[in-house]
C-alpha cells in the first residue's frame, strides 16, 4: 500500500488556519493554550511566590483524597483550636510567635521591596562594584500590633545618629507617620515605623496585685507597641514634666498604684509633699506615712531635710557592707512624692528655705537612690532655673509640653531627634508621654494608666500605711566627713 502523501492541499490549508488561529488572540486554540498555561504555572508560581500557601493547599488536598470532607474539615478546625487555646493560655508567646509571622510577611511585601530606594534616596547606600549603590542589610521585621520594628545592620562609618537624621525622610518615604530610631545591640539600629497608635483609648488603672511588688518594675502603663511599661524607681528618681492638664495626677497615682499593695506591709513608705494645699495628693492621705500639704513650705522643707537625714544615716550603714539597701518592714524603700517642685525650688520668696530645700534636695538625688529613698517629682516649668538638679534624675519622662526647647530642657536634644516629640502630644491624649532613661538613649512612647478618684479612694482604704514604727530613740546621726554641703546632722526619730 502507497503511504498517503503529506504535503497535500488540505493538510496544508488546515496548518495554516492553525497558525492563523495561533496569532488571533480570541481564537479557541489561545483561550485553550492559555488555560493549559496557567494550569500548570500557576502552582509553579505559588510554589516561588507563597511557599506556606502552596505547601498548605497540597496538605489539604492530600487531606480530601486520604480522609474525605470529615478529614478536611478536622484539618482546617484543629489548628483554629490550637490557636485559640494557645492564645488564651500563653498570650504571650502566641503573640510573640504572630508578631514575627506577621513581620516576615511585611518585611517581603514592604521593607524588602522598597528598603534599598530609600535607603539610596537618604543618603544611607555606599558604593558597590559596577557603580552599584548598596543599601545596609535589613536583618529583620517584627510587627507589634501598632509599630514595625526593622533592624538595620550598619556600615562601618554609619551610627544611629545618621538614621535618627533621617527619620522623617524614612517616614515620609514608607508613608507612615512617624519612625523612630533605638539602638539596641552594637553594629545593629532598629527603626521603629508607626503602624497605628495603640494609646489612643484611655487605660483603665491595673488591678491592684497582691503579691510581691517590684520595685525596679512597677506596671504604671503601656507602651506604644501594647506591651506593659515597667518603671524602675527602687535605685533610681523620677522627674515627670508636663504642661498643665498633661496628665502629671495619671502618671503620679499610676505609680502609687503598683506601689500600694506593699504599703500596707510597711516594706515601702510614701511620704507626701503637695504644695498645691493638698488638692492632688489628699485623697490618697492613708497610704501616705508622712504628708504635708499645708500652704506653710516650712513643713515640706522639714520632710526633705528629714528624707536628707535618713539618706546619710543609712549610707554610713551601708558603708563597708554593701553598695546597695534592701528594702524590709524595719527598713522600708522611702518614696518621697513632690507634686510641683518649682513651688519649692523657685517660687516661694524665703529664700533660706529655698536655698536649704535644694539643698536636701540634691542630698537625696545623689546619695538616695543606693540608700532606697527615691524622689518622684513633677514640675510644669522645667526650665533650668526651676529643676536645677534634673541630671540627678536617672528617668525622665515628658509629658505633654509647650515647645520643643522644653522638651530638651527634660529629656535632651538627643531624645528630641530621636523622635521624642513631646510637643506634638495632642490635648486628647493626656497621660501620654516619652521616658528617657540614663544609658538608653531612646525615648520610649508610653500612656500612664487613668486612675480614678474612685479608684484612689478605694486604694486608700485597701492599702492604708503602716502604722509608724516606734521611735529609734537617742540614734546618733554621725556627721558625713564626706559630706561637701556640710549639711548638719541630727537625731533621727
Ligand atoms: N492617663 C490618662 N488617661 C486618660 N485621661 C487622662 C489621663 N491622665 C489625665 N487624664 C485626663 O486629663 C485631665 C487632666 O489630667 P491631670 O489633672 O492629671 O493633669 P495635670 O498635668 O496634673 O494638670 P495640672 O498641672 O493642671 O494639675 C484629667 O482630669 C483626666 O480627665
Amino acid at each position: 500500500m502507497t503511504p498517503r502523501p503529506l504535503l497535500t492541499a488540505k493538510n496544508v490549508k488546515t496548518l495554516a488556519t492553525f497558525v492563523q488561529n495561533l496569532f488571533d488572540h480570541d481564537s479557541l486554540i489561545r483561550k485553550l493554550l492559555r488555560g493549559l498555561g496557567w494550569v500548570t504555572l500557576t502552582p509553579l508560581m505559588l510554589l516561588r511566590k507563597l511557599p506556606l500557601v502552596f505547601a498548605a493547599g497540597c496538605v489539604l488536598l492530600l487531606a480530601y483524597g486520604a480522609l474525605g470532607t470529615g478529614g478536611l474539615v478536622l484539618l482546617v478546625v484543629l489548628p483554629l483550636i490550637t490557636w485559640v487555646m494557645w492564645r488564651l493560655g500563653h498570650p504571650e508567646s502566641a503573640e510573640r510567635v504572630a508578631a514575627q509571622v506577621r513581620g516576615r510577611w511585611r518585611y517581603r511585601r514592604i521593607y524588602r521591596k522598597h528598603w534599598p530606594t530609600v535607603a539610596a534616596g537618604c543618603g544611607l547606600t555606599v558604593p558597590g562594584s559596577f557603580g552599584r549603590q548598596v543599601a545596609p542589610e535589613l536583618i529583620g521585621v517584627t510587627a507589634h500590633p501598632a509599630a514595625d520594628a526593622v533592624v538595620v545592620r550598619l556600615f562601618a562609618g554609619q551610627s544611629p545618629a545618621d538614621y535618627a537624621d533621617r527619620a522623617d525622610a524614612i517616614a515620609h518615604a514608607f508613608g507612615t507617620t512617624q519612625v523612630r530610631v533605638r539602638s539596641d545591640q552594637p553594629g545593629t539600629v532598629t527603626l521603629l515605623f508607626s503602624t497605628g497608635d495603640m494609646l489612643t483609648d484611655p487605660i483603665p488603672a491595673m488591678t491592684l496585685d497582691a503579691q510581691d511588688v517590684d520595685f525596679e518594675a512597677l506596671p504604671v502603663g503601656f507602651t506604644e507597641d501594647g506591651s506593659p511599661y515597667r518603671l524602675r524607681l527602687l535605685y533610681s528618681h523620677v522627674l515627670t514634666a508636663g504642661a498643665t492638664g498633661s496628665g502629671k495626677g495619671s502618671a503620679l497615682w499610676s505609680t502609687v498604684r503598683a506601689l500600694a499593695p506593699a504599703v500596707p506591709s510597711g516594706v515601702v513608705e510614701l511620704w507626701g509633699a503637695d504644695p498645691k494645699g493638698g488638692i492632688e495628693l489628699a485623697m490618697g492621705r492613708a497610704l501616705f506615712s508622712r504628708f504635708t500639704a499645708d500652704d506653710e513650705p516650712g513643713d515640706m522643707v522639714g520632710l526633705l531635710t528629714d528624707a536628707a537625714e535618713l539618706v546619710r544615716e543609712r549610707s554610713k550603714r551601708l558603708r563597708g557592707h554593701s553598695r546597695k539597701h534592701v528594702p524590709t518592714a524595719e527598713e522600708p524603700f522611702v518614696v518621697l512624692i513632690i507634686d510641683e517642685l518649682a513651688y519649692l525650688t523657685e517660687y516661694q520668696d524665703d529664700t533660706k528655705l529655698k536655698h536649704q530645700f535644694n539643698k536636701a534636695l540634691k542630698v537625696v538625688l545623689s546619695q538616695g537612690r543606693a540608700a532606697g529613698v527615691s524622689v518622684l517629682a513633677f514640675v510644669q516649668d522645667p526650665r533650668k532655673s526651676v529643676v536645677d538638679a534634673r541630671n540627678l534624675f536617672p528617668t525622665k519622662v515628658a509629658l505633654r509640653l509647650d515647645t520643643a526647647s522644653e522638651v530638651e530642657m527634660v529629656l535632651g536634644k538627643d531624645a528630641w531627634e530621636r523622635g521624642a516629640h513631646a510637643e506634638s502630644i495632642p490635648e486628647a491624649l493626656p497621660g501620654t508621654g516619652y521616658v528617657l532613661v540614663d544609658g538608653d538613649p531612646t525615648p520610649v512612647r508610653i500612656r500612664f494608666t487613668w486612675v480614678t478618684d474612685d479608684d484612689i479612694r478605694a486604694m486608700a482604704r485597701d492599702c492604708p500605711a503602716a502604722p509608724p514604727a516606734p521611735p529609734r530613740h537617742g540614734f546618733t546621726v554621725v556627721t558625713d566627713t564626706d559630706d561637701q554641703d556640710g549639711d548638719a546632722s541630727g537625731v533621727v526619730a
